[in-house]
């Protein structure tokens, strides 16, 4: 196997000879210049596994070197080299397309880590087989473009907000990302921020000690030591509790937790993964997310476009749910009409909806066809404002279901507040004057997912 090289650009001559010193250690050549000049007529002759850059030069900035690198060089990974605490020039250096950054003073375990995930990017070492229940299925245009986004995102460390309605794919969306990049044999630890009591969330973020609080009767490692070396995906990040935000926002600068009840910092290597269906621009207004956190995570952003804006990939993910609820003799298909009736309907829950939709179905229609009627679907073609100006009037027409009725009036307003909620359902029955719980036991009645 041929020898690695990595470019080295810094003019400050200690520096230079301490990563060259590192990296022939780890059995790799450099190749080293100290300004932007020399660099660009050095990238026109050759390429290189890797570049390290300072960001500062003589003669121009490493922003223009990694804008130089992603135009004619854009397999070959490139990380900047920044002054500590110098956030914003980092977060540029990733916007721009390095796939990681590192602080000077440099940590020669972190520069080690770095050099190695890099390597691993560009000598092709990383495995690009996704399982297949993990799929991300659709041949949309939207969804190519998606697909392409992923792929280059999965080669940067850099944390990425990941925005979209609620069921549209945004943790399938995370998974993919991870495993398509150099952490892909590393831990992917998916955690939903809404879900954790925020009594038990610094214990469960870092980890604590045993004895350090009634209940802790053992040591217990937290999320961030179990994705070491992998992948966070923070879900929901917007329900974080402000106090979690700061400790959260601490963590990630600093690249290091403190377990509960523990003295000694420990340093963390994890990238950070994040999303929530709540628009964050509008928490960070409202004051309930901070600013430099939000900062922090959505150094790229990544949308994840609802299934109503790409009805085309509608058949091909009803086709492969079906396949996968299909067992051994039974081939439940679709009708036509059926088909036109799901790529007109509004879809609210976006794919988990479909899913779950067919799942009802095939569990309920007759033989191996799955008709309109089976789709049990009340809102097709119903953009949420119309539903909102449609007035429930039981008054017209005659009635000889009452029950039935009822219910169709019922199931409209609930599906309205939770439009209007983005399917938040504390929110949707906070407006509706009913409890959590009582709005479940609603939507279990009336088959709304
Ligand atoms: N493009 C897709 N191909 C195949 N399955 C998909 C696709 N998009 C979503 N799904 C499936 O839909 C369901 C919901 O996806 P996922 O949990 O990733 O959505 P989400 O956007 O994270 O939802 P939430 O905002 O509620 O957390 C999952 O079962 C997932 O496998």
């Amino acid at each position: 196997m041929s020898i690695a090289t990595v470019l080295i650009v810094d003019d400050e001559p200690d520096i230079l000879e301490l990563l060259e010193i590192t990296l022939s250690r780890m059995g790799l050549k450099t190749h080293s210049t100290c300004n932007y000049q020399e660099t660009l007529a050095v990238l026109q002759q050759q390429t290189f596994d890797l570049c390290l850059t300072d960001m500062r030069l003589p003669d121009g900035s490493g922003l223009d070197i990694i804008e130089y690198v992603q135009q004619h060089h854009s397999t070959m990974p490139i990380a900047m080299i920044t002054a500590y605490g110098c956030i914003e020039t980092a977060t540029k250096a990733l916007k721009a397309g390095a796939f990681d950054y590192i602080t000077k003073p440099v940590d020669i375990n972190r520069l080690r880590e770095l050099v190695s995930s890099a390597l691993k990017l560009s000598t092709n070492h990383v495995k690009h087989d996704v399982p297949v229940e993990n799929a991300l299925l659709g041949n949309s245009t939207l969804m190519q473009r998606l697909r392409m986004q992923i792929a280059k995102l999965a080669r940067s460390q850099a944390p990425v907000y990941i925005s979209g309605e609620s069921g549209t794919g945004k943790e399938l969306v995370a998974r993919q990302i991870h495993q398509l990049g150099s952490r892909n044999e590393q831990p992917f630890i998916p955690v939903n921020c809404g879900a954790i009591p925020s009594e038990l969330m610094e214990s469960e973020f870092f980890g604590h000690k045993k004895g350090s609080f009634s209940g802790a009767t053992d040591n217990k490692i937290g999320l961030f030591q179990a994705a070491h070396g992998g992948t966070l995906f923070l879900d929901e990040v917007a329900d974080l509790p402000l106090n979690m935000q700061v400790k959260l926002l601490r963590a990630l600068q600093e690249k290091t937790i403190r377990p509960v009840g523990c003295q000694q910092e420990q340093a963390v290597d994890v990238r950070v993964l994040s999303a929530t269906h709540k628009d964050l621009n509008k928490e960070v207004a409202a004051g309930r997310f901070r600013q430099d956190l939000f900062y922090r995570l959505n150094v790229i952003e990544l949308n994840v476009p609802a299934l109503r804006e790409r009805p085309e990939d509608i058949a091909l993910l009803s086709q492969v749910f079906l396949q996968r609820l299909n067992q051994d003799n039974n081939h439940v298909e679709l009708t036509p009409e059926a088909l036109a009736k799901l790529q007109s309907f509004h879809f609210p829950g976006n794919v988990r909806e479909l899913e779950n939709l067919l799942e009802r179905a095939y569990t309920l229609c007759e033989g191996n066809v799955i008709d309109s009627h089976d789709l049990n679907l009340t809102n097709v073609g119903i953009t949420p404002a119309a539903i909102a100006s449609e007035q429930p009037s039981p008054s017209t027409g005659p009635i000889n279901n009452l029950e039935h009725h009822l219910e169709t009036i019922e199931r409209k307003i609930i599906v309205q507040a939770l439009e209007e909620t983005r399917w938040n359902r504390t929110a949707a029955a906070e407006r509706l004057g009913l409890s959590l719980r009582s709005l479940r036991y609603r939507l279990k009645k009336l088959s709304i997912d």
